[in-house]
């Protein structure tokens, strides 16, 4: 079914569509879903946040086991709402009707809009803030800089992901292999401080990066030439990427980390590091591109006829003023929360789509409310919740002990051990079957 009702059918750029009228051109294929995708992957957010994957004293394959358990199942939930968006040809907000119905996709259209403004800001941070560790520069003219480039970038979203896949995957890859070869010639001892509390808590920390990226991924690729493409560029280009990035965080702190280093300081601390991070610094540029990007393409949820063009140029702005004034490291917990409230809603997407029928998911301007449908995503959120609280330290901390008293009501043990995302999945999954298998039966009982 069509997203808008008078589509037009070619863009007037030669690129993504201006607006939701228009149908985007299908002109990516498998090497360029993968090459995006890893490109995303390839992120210095995501060796900082092994501190958090570590399991202290226990051996090093443990955690990389837990990296790899976790990248694939993120991956995996990554790569279907990739491949539905490749079938339906919508970004992901809008293939969000046909589970919510349009006037319900508002909701996690909102949600997306504050993470997406949040991830840009906080990448335009974290290009600043290391370039200017790097350079021993003042941080504002970096912000800036990403700022100003990450929006350019977004005017021309399918210029640019050929671009990723074709160059700027194999500096990406030079400079991981490097920092690989180099950290993997020190020792590396048993790692005695991290922080996670079992192998599922570890896992889980690696689960939520890719599926932060489940309510932009459509954006891209109803772009991919086939929903096959779309599932293994995704998948594997993220995945791969997720496990490489969590390792080599890993090993830099056991190689460095007794001389009290954390990771950025790891990385500089061997030979040439600082041309390596340099490199990752300006491959983390596509993030922010891809943050802004999917801002303007979800805003075009509830306002279809806007230009993104216009919509990308605002973001943009207000995402550089934003880190140039605000401490954004004080919203990462929020940035959390909203992801945690995306874990079960991929999985409801995920049975509900890949149980409907080809050509009836309904995306267009009047597809129908599913009420029904909001139960088992407002569950599985619950159920994440209760196994695993999102830590609030200061404002919002209120939250955090709301959760603590809610698992003390019902005996849940708060280090219970368990992957708050697997819970929040399970529970989604089961109660999607439940909604909607039984209409699913009637139907082929009784053949229209
Ligand atoms: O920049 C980022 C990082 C993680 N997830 C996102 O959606 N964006």
């Amino acid at each position: 079914m069509s997203t808008s009702d008078d589509v037009r059918t070619s863009t007037s750029t030669g690129d993504a569509p201006l607006t939701l009228t228009e149908a985007p051109a299908a002109t990516l294929g498998l090497r360029d879903a993968f090459g995006l995708w890893a490109n995303l992957g390839v992120s210095l957010l995501l060796p900082v946040a092994a501190v958090f994957v570590v399991l202290p004293g226990r051996p090093l394959s443990t955690t990389i086991g837990a990296i790899v358990v976790g990248a694939a199942i993120g991956a995996v939930l990554l790569g279907l709402a990739a491949a539905a968006g490749a079938r339906e040809r919508v970004p992901t907000m809008v293939l969000l009707r046909g589970l919510l119905g349009r006037r319900a996709s508002a909701l996690p259209t909102a949600l997306n809009l504050v993470q997406c403004v949040g991830w840009a800001t906080f990448e335009i941070v974290i290009i600043a803030e290391a370039a200017s560790r790097v350079l021993d520069a003042p941080r504002w003219p970096f912000v800036l800089v990403a700022g100003v480039l990450a929006t350019a970038m977004a005017l021309r979203p399918l210029g640019v992901a050929r671009v990723l896949a074709r160059y700027a995957i194999w500096a990406a890859l030079a400079a991981v292999v490097y920092l690989f070869v180099e950290v993997l010639a020190e020792p590396l001892p048993l790692l005695t401080e991290g922080a996670a509390t079992s192998f599922w808590t570890a896992a889980d920390i690696v689960i939520a990066l890719p599926v932060s990226w489940f309510p932009l991924v459509a954006d891209y690729t109803r772009h991919v030439r086939s929903g096959r493409a779309a599932f293994t560029g995704a998948a594997a280009g993220y995945g791969l990427a997720t496990v490489a990035m969590f390792t080599l965080g890993v090993v830099a702190l056991a190689a460095y980390g007794s001389a009290g280093f954390d990771v950025i300081d790891a990385l500089l601390a061997v030979p040439l590091g600082a041309v390596a991070v340099l490199v990752l610094v300006s491959v983390e540029l596509d993030e922010a591109f891809a943050n802004v990007y999917s801002t303007a393409v979800s805003a075009q949820n509830i306002v279809a006829r806007a230009d993104r063009r216009l919509l990308a140029v605002c973001v943009g702005a207000v995402a550089t003023v934003l880190a140039l004034t605000f401490d954004i490291a004080a919203y990462e917990p929020f940035l959390f929360l909203i992801g945690a409230v995306f874990v079960p809603l991929a999985g409801v997407l995920a049975v509900a789509y890949f149980a409907t029928p080809r050509g009836a998911w309904d995306t267009s301007d009047t597809a129908p409310a599913r009420p029904l449908l909001l139960l088992p995503w407002l569950a599985g959120f619950l159920a994440y919740q209760l196994t695993l609280p999102t830590y609030f330290a200061g404002p919002g901390a209120g939250w955090t002990a709301w959760w603590a008293a809610r698992q003390a009501d019902l005996g849940i043990t708060p280090a219970n051990g368990w992957s708050a995302s697997l819970v929040g999945l399970a529970v989604a999954v089961s109660l999607t079957a439940l909604v909607i298998l039984p209409g699913r039966l009637c139907r082929r009982r009784i053949p229209a």
